[in-house]
């Protein structure tokens, strides 16, 4: 009550956005909470009736917002997130948490990692994982068994970004407990978002230190410090060339020789790079590979236009991966839009955000934008429930108002590994797709098949069967 005396103008604007009843303390979160295997579909079926609805944390506000013109109102004007302190037991400040002024160092330190020079690096590293992941079907060629992908195809991701970002291959030890305890981690995180006891920081404290999982959260931290540690001993003692960088590391490492970045920045920066990028491909490969399975004229299309112009098997060149295989970009945005890894994204708002209608969100509001709901919207997609690739065709895309897909996110804190994620994904569906034809026994996967944590999962895996291309005819 004295809290709403006190603030009016913050209350009233709050008062023009619908809600549910809200209880003191409590607020009215409760109706999201619940089994994380049935959240999407309670999250459609509460939005459904709504574009915008508020939500009570106790006494603090949250908007959710599903109308793609509402979420770039919002990023236009908005370049916070407010969660830093739910991840910093894992994370500190770094690109995806920090404020402002923080985020404006963390986007221009990581800015050249990916830049053409770096990402023509890179695509040598997505060649060679690429091929190591293809031949790991080979036990299950031709025997009829449908593989669920997820680890395998997990485990190469993994391996990718050690190698880029950190400079860690995988064949060298420890790597493998790393992707272990990494996926652990990662499970704790989104288990301190749906249970909400543990949002009270104490509570995780014991809750990790009990539980032994505090040594998780070590090591996690510990991995990426030593090879920091190791590059800069090796740069100062002259045992790389200052001017070559292979990895992100590299780049960081040698930024602060004369930069005031320390060495827990650098860690932090490269955990959340690894934290968003990793499973978001993953996610994408997996679920891309299941589609062409299911829809077998899409796959034919593609593996032709593989065929047309990567021909002889040689590794793909970053000309290649940006130019050509237009319609296999398709297939991939187009799975992203379905299956989007990212459910939501967080704004917060330092200033009040004058939406189209005017209406007013009050400054001091944390803003969830439904990437997963907005890319469902009628109004951009026809027939938003099939999995088309055609969604994606240069003349349905010229349809949409220019950003409105927002696989990536909009804005100035859109996704910074956009270009890496699609030429990345492609190289693993071509090494593929070039030595097996796909099947599956799954006829199609809905929103009732769909779980979220931290990212959105099949409920029901990803099968698939492999068959040698020369052993298909009629490809
Ligand atoms: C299919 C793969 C990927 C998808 C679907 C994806 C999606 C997204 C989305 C939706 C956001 C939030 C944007 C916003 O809030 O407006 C984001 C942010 C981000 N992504 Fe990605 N991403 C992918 C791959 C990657 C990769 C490979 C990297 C790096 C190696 C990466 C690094 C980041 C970073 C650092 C941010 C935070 C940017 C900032 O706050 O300035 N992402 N991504």
């Amino acid at each position: 009550y004295l809290l709403q005396k006190q603030n009016t103008r913050f209350y009233q604007l709050l008062e023009h956005f619908p809600s549910y009843p809200t209880y003191p303390l409590i607020g009215n979160l409760y109706k999201l909470y619940g089994p994380q295997d049935d959240n999407i579909g309670k999250m459609e079926k509460i939005m459904e009736p709504y574009d915008r609805l508020l939500f009570w944390i106790g006494p603090i506000p949250t908007i959710m917002l599903k109308k793609y013109d509402d979420i770039m109102t919002v990023t236009n004007q908005c370049h916070d997130r407010d969660f830093h302190d739910f991840l910093k037991p894992w994370t500190d400040v770094g690109i995806v948490t920090a404020r402002y002024d923080e985020w404006k160092k963390s986007r221009k330190m990581l800015s050249p990692a990916f830049s053409s020079q770096m990402l023509t690096k890179y695509v040598e590293v997505f060649n060679e994982k690429a091929s190591i992941l293809a031949d790991q079907f080979r036990s299950v060629v031709d025997t009829d068994e449908m593989v669920d992908i997820w680890d395998i195809v997990v485990n190469a991701n993994m391996n990718t970004a050690l190698e880029n970002i950190m400079g860690v291959s995988c064949e060298e030890k420890n790597n493998g407990g790393f992707t272990q305890v990494w996926m652990k981690a990662l499970q704790n995180m989104s288990k301190r978002i749906s249970t909400p006891w543990l949002h009270s920081r104490f509570a995780l404290w014991i809750y990790l230190n009990i539980t032994g999982k505090i040594k998780l959260v070590e090591y996690v931290n510990e991995f990426p410090t030593k090879i920091i540690k190791d590059t800069l001993h090796d740069i100062r003692n002259g045992n790389e060339p200052v001017h070559s960088s292979k990895t992100v590391i590299d780049l960081l490492v040698k930024k602060s020789l004369t930069d005031d970045i320390t060495e827990t920045r650098m860690k932090d920066e490269v955990l959340q790079l690894i934290a968003t990028g990793m499973e978001t491909s993953a996610l994408n490969v997996s679920f891309s590979l299941l589609m062409l399975a299911i829809h077998q004229d899409v796959q034919q299309k593609v593996y032709q236009e593989i065929k047309r112009l990567t021909p002889n098997d040689a590794p793909l060149t970053f000309d290649q991966l940006t130019n050509d295989l237009k319609y296999l970009e398709q297939c991939i945005r187009e799975t992203g839009r379905m299956y989007t890894a990212s459910i939501v994204t967080l704004r917060y708002t330092h200033k009040e955000c004058a939406l189209h209608d005017n209406k007013i969100i009050p400054a001091g509001t944390n803003v969830l934008l439904h990437l997963h709901l907005s890319h469902y919207d009628k109004d951009l997609y026809e027939n938003p429930r099939n999995w088309d690739p055609q969604h994606f065709s240069e003349q349905a895309v010229a349809k949409r108002p220019k950003g409105s897909d927002l696989l990536f996110g909009f804005g100035a804190r859109s996704c910074i590994g956009y270009k890496y994620a699609l030429l990345s994904i492609k190289t693993q569906l071509v090494h593929i797709l070039r030595r097996y034809h796909l099947s599956t026994d799954i006829r199609e996967l809905t929103a009732d098949n769909l779980k979220s944590d931290l990212m959105v999962r099949s409920k029901i895996g990803y099968p698939i069967r492999f068959v040698s291309r020369q052993k298909f005819p009629g490809f």
